[in-house]
């Protein structure tokens, strides 16, 4: 169970959520294509040949063909992606409403001319109003349904047949094990890309994360729940969400200009990522569920640093996306407190895995302008010991301190108080253990800071 689901005693309805979505994704992705003539035109010669362009289940399709909007929204289809294929067949919104309820066209409008269905007796299931009954059906769902039964019964045989043999799923519930900070400089990507990891100007620097390797391979965990900024790669100006969070079941590496990097495809966790966002919007926290992601530098260059260069990620990864690219951007102390919610939200997964919370960024750098290569050693070990001793005092820092003492680019480090509210010192227990601390100038045009706290709780 990773969603929590007040509404499905609601009689008649569905609540499109993040399993909805997951269920529904290239359906829906599919009405949208209706918006285009084109396209419209295209399904409406050959629906068959059109539908075959979408992964889609078979299901999925033959919802379409049969025009059964309750079959489609049982499939993880949704009203408002749903009407573009209504509309695509002429098809107003009354019509299409009408047709889920088993009335006719002209009693539904007679219905909602005369006030409309009553709340009374449908809130709740069970109880005596109107809208109780199942879903209206068609016989091309019927016929679907009864062809599904055989299989159906044989595939909860065999669920039965497991669980009398299998074990039982592992009890508990998830906990943050463990944050680590980086920063992300693309040519530390490409140095490692190109074989250069030996030359004496990388050399340095690679050697300050060969502990790290080694702690992460006696220390892995089953997720990592990666902050990092996208850097104008998935996000452009059309759009820019202060917080994201990845939501799919995989990302690829992004192409920045230079070609995709050649670094695995990264594996999501779609159960806890929905999870966590469900928490964390309950917790007031406003974040943009992304399903469809590429990931840049930002993630992939920590990756390599704490990982090597495998042929597979040996975790599955939850990207966590913040605007630091245009202002406003948020300030620490609300990244501090998101990185407190994070922790709440990963503790209340009732699967027992193991997360990490990593933060990336910074440390002091300037990309841009007269002040470009603006490097500040002092402030930033300053902002490593006061992020290990004392990160509530550290999150109140303004933004135009980050800028003055870090350079423009410096604000990346915001990021690095969403992992340390996770922390389970800011929740009242011990403080963590510093395993890792490492320091280094520069790559590139950055000045590089790395930690690695164990959370102690
Ligand atoms: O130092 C650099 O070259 C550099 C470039 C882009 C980044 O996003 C960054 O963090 C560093």
């Amino acid at each position: 169970m990773a969603l929590d689901k007040p509404y499905l005693d609601v009689p008649g309805t569905t609540i499109f959520d993040a399993d909805q979505s997951r269920k529904g994704y290239w359906l829906n992705q599919f009405c949208m294509s209706l918006m285009k003539a084109e396209n419209r035109e295209r399904f409406k010669a050959d629906e068959d040949a059109y539908l075959a362009e979408w992964p889609m289940t078979d299901e999925q399709r033959a919802a379409v063909r049969a025009r059964d909007l309750n079959w489609a929204m049982r499939t993880g289809g949704n009203i408002y992606f749903l009407a573009k294929l209504g509309a695509t067949d002429g098809l107003s919104f009354q019509q299409m409403a009408g047709s889920m309820t088993g009335m006719t066209e002209h009693q539904y409008r007679d219905m909602m001319v005369g006030g409309g269905r009553s709340a009374e007796g449908n809130r709740t299931v069970g109880e005596g109003g109107n809208a109780q009954g199942p879903a209206a059906q068609s016989e091309a769902w019927k016929a679907w349904e009864h062809a599904q039964q055989q299989a159906l019964a044989a595939q909860i045989m065999d669920e039965h047949a497991q669980n009398q043999t299998g074990a039982a799923p592992g009890a508990g519930h998830a906990r943050v094990t463990a944050s680590v900070y980086s920063s992300h400089v693309p040519a530390i990507g490409a140095a490692i890309d190109l074989g250069k990891t030996e030359e004496p100007y990388w050399q340095p620097l690679f050697a300050g994360f060969e502990p790290s390797k080694q702690w992460m391979k006696d220390n892995l965990p089953d997720v990592v729940f990666l902050v990092y900024n996208d850097h104008a790669t998935s996000f452009d100006l059309g759009v820019i969400p202060t917080f994201a969070i990845g939501t799919a079941a995989s990302y690829e590496p992004a192409d920045e200009g230079y070609g995709p990097r050649p670094v695995p495809v990264v594996e999501g966790h779609p159960e806890l990522a929905s999870h966590i966002a469900q928490s964390v919007i309950q917790q007031d926290f406003d974040l943009t569920i992304v399903n469809d992601l590429k990931v840049d530098h930002g993630l992939t260059v920590p990756m390599n640093l704490m990982f090597g260069s495998p042929s597979a990620w040996p975790v599955k990864v939850i990207p966590f996306a913040v605007n630091v690219v245009q202002y406003p951007v948020p300030s620490g102390a609300r990244c501090f407190a998101l990185g407190q919610a994070i922790r709440r939200a990963i503790e209340s997964y009732d699967q027992p895995l193991k997360v990490q919370i990593w933060g990336t960024g910074g440390m002091s750098h300037q990309l841009q302008g007269p002040r470009a290569g603006l490097i500040n050693k002092e402030w930033d070990n300053r902002f490593l010991d006061r992020l290990i001793a004392d990160p509530a005092d550290l999150s109140k820092m303004p933004h135009i301190e980050y800028v003055r003492e870090a350079g423009s680019e410096g604000i990346e480090l915001v990021m690095w108080l969403i992992a340390r509210g996770a922390m389970a010192d800011v929740a009242g227990g011990p403080a963590p253990k510093v395993a890792h601390r490492f320091f280094h100038v520069p790559a590139s045009n950055t000045a590089v800071g790395h930690l690695i706290l164990e959370d102690q709780a």
